[in-house]
């Protein structure tokens, strides 16, 4: 094992940042050859991770948020090998929930360094990639919105306000969802192609969703009144709104094709994309080694 940690400084508000002289002190215990490499701009991890591949660095560990795995894991794509760590730094961590990596840095990194892997699926989307949960409607405005927020209100309760206000503001899309077996044509306020089970600081969107079986589950929560809206809503956050099947519907699917008129913003792993008249979600055959059990 050779590991590169790449640390992204500004994830979690610096919580990743922080991370560092616990990495130094827990590994400069170990035998392992290590290095930290901070980011200096988004979208760095990449370049910093290939050039770690290239240097014999077999392992690369993002330190922070989902943002900075998906660079990090983007870069492991690109070359094809190398496998993928995580310690959580970022203010969602939610790949590493629907990974079961522990949500403590230092436990993580034990774990980590236990040496177990599993090769887990990801998808495509427009030359980008993601690993958790893409999705569309009402939650891809609250990621748009909460980004202004937590500019001002530095804490993960910024992410609360904005889906108050979203849930208070929003109105439904059309969307043909094109599935591997059927093709759908409705009103709605949320649409969801996961990988994994949570996203969002730990909402359970996809409580069938698994992250190595092949597939995409596609959550699809239709159109509804505001009332109905504000009693169904806090059902999501334990994955109980699959039950309320009368606006809620499930799909497992390898590809998704959405249509739409002008344009949709897309969350792609905690990250806004706006994208015009359609756009396709494809299963990779290739699969991402990641540390986890
Ligand atoms: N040095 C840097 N300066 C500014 N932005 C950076 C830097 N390095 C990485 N970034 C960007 O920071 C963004 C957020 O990173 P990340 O998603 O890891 O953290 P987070 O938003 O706090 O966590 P989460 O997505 O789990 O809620 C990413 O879009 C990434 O490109």
């Amino acid at each position: 094992m050779k590991i590169l940690f790449v640390v992204n400084p500004v994830a979690g508000t610096d919580k990743a940042k922080k991370l560092v002289p616990l990495i130094k002190e827990k590994m400069d215990k170990t035998h392992i050859i290590y290095k930290i490499t901070l980011t200096s701009k988004p979208k760095e991890a990449t370049d910093i991770t290939i050039k770690g591949l290239e240097e014999g660095f077999n392992s690369i560990v993002a330190v922070g948020g989902d943002g900075t795995i998906n660079e990090v894991a983007m870069g492991i794509v690109q070359k094809g090998y190398g496998t993928l760590g995580i310690i959580p730094g970022g203010t969602g961590n939610d790949l590493a929930r629907s990974l079961d990596i522990p949500q403590d840095p230092e436990e993580a990194l034990y774990s980590l360094l236990s040496g177990v892997t599993k090769d887990i699926d990801f998808g495509r989307i427009n030359g980008k990639i993601f690993l958790n949960v893409a999705s569309m409607g009402m939650d891809a405005e609250i990621v748009k919105r909460n980004e202004k927020i937590k500019k001002i209100i530095k804490s993960s309760i910024s992410y609360t306000i904005s889906m108050i206000m979203t849930l208070a503001l929003y109105k439904s899309k059309r969307l043909t969802i094109e599935l591997d077996k059927d093709s759908i044509e409705t009103d709605v306020l949320l649409a969801a192609v996961s990988n994994g089970k949570y996203y969002g600081g730990g909402i359970k969107i996809c409580p069938m969703a698994s992250i190595d079986d092949g597939y995409f589950h596609v959550v699809i929560i239709k159109k509804m009144s505001k009332l109905k809206l504000f009693t169904l809503f806090p059902l999501v956050f334990k994955g109980e709104h699959i039950n309320i099947t009368d606006y809620v519907s499930v799909y497992k699917s390898k590809n998704v094709n959405l249509k739409f008129d002008n344009e949709l913003i897309l969350n792609i792993d905690g990250e806004v994309l706006t994208v015009k008249d359609s756009v396709s979600f494809i299963t990779h055959s290739q699969k991402i080694k990641v540390y986890a059990k």
